[in-house]
């Protein structure tokens, strides 16, 4: 994309407004910066986000802002604060959101309908992204609600789109399903290298070699699923020789009680406290 055509995807019919730059916030905002988004058409709402945030969006010429600004119609309202804290901070934004706005939520749990009744019936998408997203290496699933044109569409599909592949869900429920796969995921990823580092330090290597051990392994088998045309079962297989030490290993893990009713009991659980903080 040139940058040109980079500007015009991201065209909105009013400012970007980001409410809350942390960690997912931030790594949107970065992710838009570095692929085209115009600084100056970007307003950041966060009463305290970290130094190099507030560097990085002086930098690119965007305003940072600690109130709820005023006189503003945005183009898209992109809400990126903690679910809990919505119903407090919302309800002052409401008048940014006009004929044209597209209102896009990534808070979990919270659903469409929560949203309007503190912003009115709009233009809303509910997206759960990851934290991958900070090196551009995210995926996001996201529901849009029947008010969002084709061109919304493709807009909020561009800002999302800047940290990995964007999946559109049929249902606003399966929100909840994508936040316990992919939205969590990743702690579930960096716990197995937890618990492969400590089983190693177990089996009497040092703690940190153990760990650089599992960091790697998980990294250098995350960098092949994602360049290999192979699918995960394929991948595993070819590691796993008949009767070596993989098909040890894997007889634990595969086992009935092994893996995967825990990561069914995980899962559920993950999208029932999604569920919880729906209202
Ligand atoms: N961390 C994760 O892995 C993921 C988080 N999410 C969702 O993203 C949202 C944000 O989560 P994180 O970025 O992890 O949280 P965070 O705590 O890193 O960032 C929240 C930001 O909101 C700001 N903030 C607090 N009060 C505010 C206010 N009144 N107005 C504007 N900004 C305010 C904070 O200063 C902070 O910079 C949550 O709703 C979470 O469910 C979604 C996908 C993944
Ligand atoms: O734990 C959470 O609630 C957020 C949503 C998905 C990842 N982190």
């Amino acid at each position: 994309m040139t940058g040109e055509q980079s500007a015009k995807a991201f065209a909105a019919s009013g400012p970007i407004v980001l409410i809350g730059a942390g960690n997912m916030g931030g790594a949107l905002l970065t992710g838009w910066l570095k692929n085209g988004v115009p600084g100056s058409s970007v307003i950041v709402v966060d009463p305290n986000p970290a130094e190099a945030m507030r560097k990085m969006i002086a930098d690119a010429g965007a305003s940072h802002v600690t109130e709820v600004p005023k006189g503003v119609t945005a183009g898209v309202l992109f809400i990126a604060v903690k679910p809990q804290l919505m119903d407090a901070v919302l309800p002052p934004f409401k008048p940014l959101v006009g004929e044209t706005t597209v209102v896009v939520s990534i808070a979990a749990g919270k659903t469409l309908s929560a949203l309007e009744t503190h912003l009115g019936k709009a233009a809303m998408v509910r997206a759960m992204p990851n934290t991958p997203a900070m090196v551009g290496r995210g995926v996001t699933g996201a529901f849009a609600n029947a008010r969002v044109s084709d061109g919304q569409r493709q807009l909020v599909q561009n800002l999302l789109k800047v940290s990995g592949p964007v999946e559109w869900v049929p249902g606003e429920a399966d929100i909840d399903s994508v936040t316990a796969v992919s939205g969590s995921g990743p702690a579930y990823v960096f716990y197995l290298v937890e618990c492969m580092a400590e089983a190693g330090r177990k089996l009497g290597l040092q703690a940190d070699l153990a760990m650089r051990l599992a960091r790697e392994t998980v990294a250098g088998a995350g960098e092949l699923l994602h360049q290999s045309p192979d699918d995960a079962s394929r991948l595993r297989q070819n590691v796993t020789s008949p009767g070596g030490t993989t098909a040890a290993a894997l007889g634990v893990l595969m086992a009935e009680d092994g893996m995967q009713p825990l990561f069914d009991e995980a899962l559920e659980a993950a999208r029932k406290r999604a569920q919880e903080l729906a209202g």
